[in-house]
């Protein structure tokens, strides 16, 4: 369980450029919640999302997981048990490392506690028996530059770096925004897949309102740093993205 209380982040305060990106934010998410989070840009969407990584401390609130408080808890802390992947699949990984030796770096930080680019034999097979799960040729691909292959491609391994030490939580931010259609419908299924198959908690920030009502358990709606809905499952599953419209900011 991951509990936010109160949380309120103001970049530049007490300046012409104080900004409240959270305000009062609090919220009980449950294991095995998949959250998808639409809202205006500006919402405070990120903003949230760095806050439950470590990379920005609130001003004001406190962060529970489970029973810890981990407010103070600093990022490369969290990272053990966060995974985050964002909108450019660049972001993320080494373009001039080969697609294994990026899995390698992602995997030996989780499983032998410092990073590492060698590449073990059986990690080698390991890392090929778990591309193969994508059904997208990658397990022939180790050796190629991941900064060769296709955004969707890379995308797939970044997702793929994400969990092969399954995280506890896992953010999405805008995972699909950068790719293709059909590339973002296959990204999706596969972190559909992911997350049930590891029982991963997961929130997903997305501007495709179809995918927040399509995927997830659970629906979050930010608008100027205040959660305005939360709506579960059977809620969300009688609304059409006409009726999302109504929460944008005008
Ligand atoms: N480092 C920063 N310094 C100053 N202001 C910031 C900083 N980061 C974010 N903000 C501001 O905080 C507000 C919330 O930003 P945030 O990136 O969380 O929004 P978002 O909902 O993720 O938006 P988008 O959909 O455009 O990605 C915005 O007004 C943004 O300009």
């Amino acid at each position: 369980m991951l509990k936010l209380e109160n949380i309120s982040v103001i970049f530049n305060k007490g300046t012409s450029l104080e900004k409240v990106a959270l305000e009062d934010f609090s919220s009980t998410i449950q294991d095995g919640d998949f959250i998808t989070m639409l809202g205006s840009n500006g919402a405070g969407k990120s903003t949230l999302f760095n806050v439950i990584t470590g990379a920005l401390k609130p001003a004001k609130g406190k962060i529970f997981l489970d029973s810890e408080d981990i407010t103070r808890q600093k990022e490369h802390v969290r990272a053990r048990y966060i995974g985050r992947l964002f909108q450019n699949p660049e972001h993320g990984t080494a373009p001039h490392l080969t697609v294994e030796e990026n899995l390698a770096l992602a995997y030996s930080s989780g499983k032998y506690g410092k990073f590492s680019l060698a590449v073990h034999k059986q990690d080698r097979a390991y890392f090929q028996e778990k591309l193969k799960t994508l059904d997208m040729g990658l397990e022939d691909r180790l050796k190629t530059p991941i900064g060769l292959l296709s955004g969707g491609q890379r995308q797939a391994v970044a997702l793929m770096m994400a969990v092969l030490n399954p995280p506890k939580i896992l953010l999405l931010d805008e995972h699909t925004a950068a790719l293709d259609p059909k590339s973002a419908q296959k990204i999706l299924e596969i972190t559909n897949e992911l997350i049930q198959k590891e029982h991963m908690t997961a929130l997903m920030i997305t501007h495709n309102i179809q995918d927040a009502l399509d995927n997830g358990n659970r629906l979050f709606i930010l608008n100027e740093g205040k959660l305005i809905q939360d709506m579960d499952f059977a809620q969300k599953s009688k609304l059409k993205p006409a009726d999302i419209l109504n929460y944008y900011a005008v």
